[in-house]
C-alpha cells in the first residue's frame, strides 16, 4: 500500500483505534484521517455522508463502537445494538457509495455461538444460539459482517472483517462498571494495595476462559490487512491461547504485589463458559501473535501507574 494512502481510522481515539493509529504512523503512513464522536458523530448518516465527500478517504478501517465489559452489555442492551448498527452502517454504506474499495470491520469474538464447538471456526458463525448477556451488541455486529461479505460477495470489493478476541493494553476503559475484566482487576488490585491489601471484589465464578491479545498485537494484525489482498471475508485474530478468570486473577494480582483476599461476587455473570478462538486462518494468511500474556499485563499496568490521572474511566 502507497504510504500517501488516505487512510480514515474510525474511532482513532480509542483503544484499538489510537494503537492502528501508531502503527501506521511508525510505518510511515503520512496520510491518516480521525474525527472524535464531537467532531463527527458517526450515528447521523448526512453528517458521515458531508465527511466522505470533504475528506475523501481512500481506505477506511472501522475501530469507533459502543463498548464494554459484561455488565455494560447486559445493562444497555438498546445502545450496544442499535448506536454499533447505526455507526458501522453509515461507515460501510458511504463507503461502498463513495467507491472505496478498502474496509476493515472490527467486530468481537462474542458473534459465536455460546456453545459452540472450541477452538472458535469462522464457519461457526450463525449455527446456534448467542450469549444472552452480549447478544445485542453480537447481532450488531453479525449484521456489520454480512454487509461486508454482502459488498464482496456482489461488487468484488476488498472488505474484510477481523474478529479480535478479547483485547487490553494503553488507553483501555477503566471505569469499573462498564470496563472489561482485564482493566478493572488491575485498578482493583491496585486501589487494593495501596489502601493496605483490603480484598478484592470480583464478578462471576472465575471459571470462565478467555483468550486475551494486546491491542499492539492488534494494531499489527490490522496493518497486516491492510497490506495485504484477503481472499475471504472473516478472520479470527487472537492467540490461541486461554486462561480461566481465576487464573487471570492470580496473574495479575502478582504483577501489581496485591497480598489480600479475592471475593467472588456469584451475583454478577459469568457470561460464555469459553471463546477460545482458532487462528489458523489467521496463521496461513501469515499473521501471529508476538506479545505474551505475562509481558503484556506488566505493560499495560506500567501504562496505568504513569497515567493514573487521566486513565479513561466511559460513563453509559
Ligand atoms: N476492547 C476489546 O476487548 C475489544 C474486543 C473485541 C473487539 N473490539 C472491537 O474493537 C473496536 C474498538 O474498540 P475499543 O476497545 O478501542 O473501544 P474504545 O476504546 O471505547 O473506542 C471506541 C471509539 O469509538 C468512538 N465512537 C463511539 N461512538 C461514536 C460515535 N457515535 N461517533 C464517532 N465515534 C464514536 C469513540 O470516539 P471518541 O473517543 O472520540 O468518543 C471511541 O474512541 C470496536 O469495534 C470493538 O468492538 C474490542
Ligand atoms: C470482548 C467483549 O467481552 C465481553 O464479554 P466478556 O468476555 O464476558 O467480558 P468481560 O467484562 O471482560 O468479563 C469476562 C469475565 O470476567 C469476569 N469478571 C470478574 N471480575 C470482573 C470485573 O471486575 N469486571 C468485569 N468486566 N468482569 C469481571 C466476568 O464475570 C466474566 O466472566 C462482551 O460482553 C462484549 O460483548 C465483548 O465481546
Amino acid at each position: 500500500m502507497n504510504k500517501n494512502t488516505r487512510i480514515y481510522i474510525a474511532g482513532h481515539r480509542g483503544m484499538v483505534g489510537s494503537a492502528i493509529w501508531r502503527a501506521l504512523e511508525g510505518k510511515g503512513y503520512n496520510q491518516l484521517i480521525g474525527k472524535t464522536s464531537k467532531e463527527l458523530d458517526l450515528k447521523n448518516q448526512e453528517a458521515v455522508k458531508n465527511f466522505f465527500e470533504k475528506e475523501r478517504p481512500e481506505v477506511v478501517i472501522d475501530a469507533a463502537a459502543r463498548v464494554g465489559g459484561i455488565l455494560a452489555n447486559n445493562n444497555y442492551p438498546y445502545q450496544f445494538l442499535m448506536e454499533n448498527m447505526q455507526i458501522q452502517n453509515n461507515l460501510i454504506d458511504t463507503a461502498h457509495k463513495q467507491g472505496i474499495d478498502k474496509f476493515i470491520f472490527l467486530g468481537s469474538s462474542c458473534i459465536y455461538p455460546k456453545l459452540a464447538p472450541q477452538p472458535l471456526k469462522e464457519e461457526y458463525l450463525l449455527t446456534s444460539s448467542l450469549e444472552p448477556t452480549n447478544e445485542w451488541y453480537a447481532i450488531a455486529k453479525i449484521t456489520g459482517v454480512k454487509a461486508c461479505e454482502a459488498i464482496r460477495k456482489q461488487f468484488e470489493k476488498d472488505y474484510i472483517s477481523l474478529m479480535p478476541t478479547n483485547l487490553f493494553g494503553p488507553f483501555d476503559n477503566f471505569d469499573l462498571e462498564t470496563s472489561h475484566v482485564l482493566p478493572a482487576m488491575i485498578r482493583k488490585f491496585h486501589e487494593a494495595k495501596i489502601q493496605g491489601n483490603e480484598p478484592v471484589e470480583l464478578w462471576g465464578s472465575g471459571t470462565p476462559k478467555r483468550e486475551f491479545l494486546h491491542v499492539e498485537d492488534m494494531a499489527d494484525a490490522v496493518v497486516f490487512a491492510l497490506e495485504n489482498d484477503f481472499q475471504d471475508n472473516l478472520y479470527n485474530v487472537g492467540t490461541g491461547l486461554d486462561l480461566s478468570i481465576k487464573e487471570l486473577a492470580e496473574l495479575i494480582q502478582k504483577t501489581v504485589g496485591h497480598q489480600g483476599e479475592i471475593i467472588w461476587d456469584s451475583s454478577k455473570p459469568d457470561g460464555t463458559p469459553r471463546k477460545l478462538m482458532d487462528v489458523s486462518k489467521m496463521s496461513n494468511a501469515g499473521w501471529k501473535a508476538k506479545i505474551k500474556l505475562e509481558d503484556g499485563i506488566k505493560d499495560t499496568y506500567q501504562w496505568f501507574l504513569e497515567n493514573i490521572d487521566s486513565i479513561k474511566q466511559v460513563k453509559l
